[in-house]
């Protein structure tokens, strides 16, 4: 069924018209001047995440328009259409149902065939996992995008619930720069390498698997067999490849939706059978979540409604994420995959150009070293770009933590909270000229004078934030976490009309390198335009 595009909604020119006039000059610190009960109206409690949406630049009429723009676009139809497994990624002609792979025996779409492979997996992992100590201690998971970031954002993420005695390592790049100091130290008698490709095409990652192969040969392995087992749908080119032992996914699982998938096997092995459960049930009741919540207490769809009113109306064009958990250091890496493929697009399903934005850039850093690193421009730069904090009430550093440490880290998480709300509100409050003008500055030039120091000094505020708030970083709350951020996603792409789940702008870069590759070996430059001639040229000098 084919629904409106947000441009073609009456709610589109509401929108339109409230941001033209009320809605540009909202205010956070009027608004929340004026209601006490903000904070209360704007979070909502979903499952695993809580999330204070009340530091973004939203009032009662923006919201009700953008609820209404979800209903014309059909959202909730268009949701129901993707659970229920219909062929929604219709330039590929296939169905988007990762959610099958989380959702419990028997529920949905695809059960039987999901759980077949993940209780022969879970099986395979307590195997290795139980054995580790005399077997294979080491596990170099090979991989790139959806195939890598998943595995490689989440089993740090896990360490405190890491099995201790088995060490995972990941490789992904084409440059054997990321294949070298990994192999460097281990040993074939100990090491399983994990060839992770849906395709079991990917370039970077056959290249890798060979090299992987020949230096576990060359080492004096012998048993390949044992020692390497691929995760793709595509068995057939595995066995091709020499590997025998083989956990399929299928073609409806898109790469950057693959996590739950048997690519998530590296997850598995950290974290054993049960956790990975935890993992697929807390997405799974996010994903209940937002198949059920009414639209306006339902967090996905709040998140993607506040990410069309930015970037759309207030022409936002990135949007950073600040998880004020180490663990969670590779999740803006694992976004910007999750969030710019699926939505970097620019035409409609019916392949008309947009005349609208789509997918933001999306970056970040830790907290609180991305503090000492880019906000200064978050703060006072002439870009306004949306943070995404994500603060997490109790840590958990693992067991054998030293005693002396206790109280020490405790301290540290007290300091690490407070920067994270200091952060959101001073991005909030800002800090007027004449404010900067009753502090002193202690290394502000003497040459200048009071006024000209403070405008230096001072900070336009009302810059908006979202919160979001886990009781621990846990399988499943980290599960629901990552959920919640792919049905946004969903929601962002579903209102702007656009295929959220193929990737065709990868495709002409692939071509070109296969093009240029035995130009690189042999210099041959005729016909090229003359900076890639010049650069091929120089880089084989
Ligand atoms: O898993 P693979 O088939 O090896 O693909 C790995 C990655 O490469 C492609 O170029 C796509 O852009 C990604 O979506 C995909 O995750």
């Amino acid at each position: 069924m084919k629904h409106p595009r947000c441009d073609q909604t009456p709610a589109w020119a509401a929108l339109n018209a409230h941001f033209q006039g009320s809605g540009r000059r909202f205010d956070l610190r009027q608004a929340f001047a004026a209601d006490a009960a903000r904070f209360d109206k704007l979070s909502v409690q979903a499952p695993e995440v809580f999330a204070d949406l009340s530091k973004n630049l939203l009032d009662d009429a923006t919201l009700a328009l953008l609820l209404q723009l979800a209903r014309d676009c059909g959202l909730e139809a268009q949701r129901d259409a993707m659970l229920a497994g219909e062929a929604i990624n219709h330039t590929e002609g296939r169905a988007v149902l990762h959610t099958a792979l989380r959702a419990p025996a028997g529920f949905g779409p695809q059960s039987e065939q999901v759980q077949e492979v993940l209780e022969r997996l879970l099986t395979y992992v307590e195997q290795v996992r139980d054995t580790a100590r005399s077997g294979m201690r080491h596990v170099v998971h090979i991989g790139i995008g959806g195939s890598d970031l998943g595995p490689q954002m989440v089993v740090p993420a896990l360490d405190s619930f890491a099995h201790g005695e088995l060490k995972l390592h990941f490789v992904s790049n084409v440059d054997g720069h990321d294949l070298a100091p990994v192999l460097r130290g281990l040993s074939p008698h100990d090491t399983l390498f994990v060839v992770a490709s849906k395709t079991f095409t990917t370039q970077e990652t056959l290249a890798n698997a060979q090299a992987a192969k020949a230096w576990f040969l060359g080492q004096g392995g012998t048993d390949i067999a044992r020692h390497f087992v691929a995760t793709t749908t595509n068995v057939a080119a595995a066995a091709a490849f020499g590997i025998t032992t083989t956990f399929g996914f299928w073609d409806w699982v898109g790469g950057r939706y693959s996590i739950w998938s048997a690519i998530g096997l590296p997850i598995a092995l950290a974290i054993g059978a049960d956790n990975f459960r935890a993992f697929l049930a807390g997405a799974h009741a996010m994903d209940q979540h937002f198949a059920q919540a009414p639209l306006q207490a339902n967090l996905p769809v709040l998140l993607g409604l506040v990410d069309v009113w930015y970037r759309n109306f207030h022409g936002f064009g990135s949007r950073s994420v600040a998880p004020y958990h180490q663990g969670l250091k590779r999740l803006p890496a694992y976004l910007q995959q999750l969030e710019m493929e699926s939505n970097g697009k620019g035409v409609d399903l019916d392949g008309n150009a947009l005349a609208y934005a789509t997918s933001p850039v999306v970056w970040g850093e830790a907290g609180t070293n991305g503090q000492h690193a880019y906000f200064q421009m978050l703060h006072q730069g002439t870009d306004v770009i949306p943070v995404e904090f994500i603060a997490v009430k109790t840590p958990n550093y693992g067991p054998d933590l030293a005693p002396v440490l206790k109280p020490l880290l405790a301290d540290q998480h007290q300091k690490l909270l407070a920067n994270c709300l200091a952060q959101s509100q001073a991005l909030m409050q800002g800090k007027t000229t004449e404010q900067a003008l009753t502090e002193r500055a202690p290394t502000a030039s003497a040459a200048l004078d009071a006024q000209t120091v403070a405008r230096h000094r001072s900070f336009p505020g009302n810059r908006p934030s979202t919160t979001f708030v886990l009781e621990a970083l846990t399988p499943r709350s980290l599960g629901a976490l990552i959920a919640m951020y792919e049905q946004r996603v969903f929601v962002s792409g579903a209102l702007w009309g656009i295929n959220s789940f193929d990737q065709w702008g990868v495709e002409l870069g692939k071509a070109l390198c296969s093009a240029l590759l035995p130009r690189v070996a042999s210099g041959d430059v005729s016909g090229l335009d003359s900076s890639t001639a010049g650069l091929l040229t120089r880089l084989r000098a």
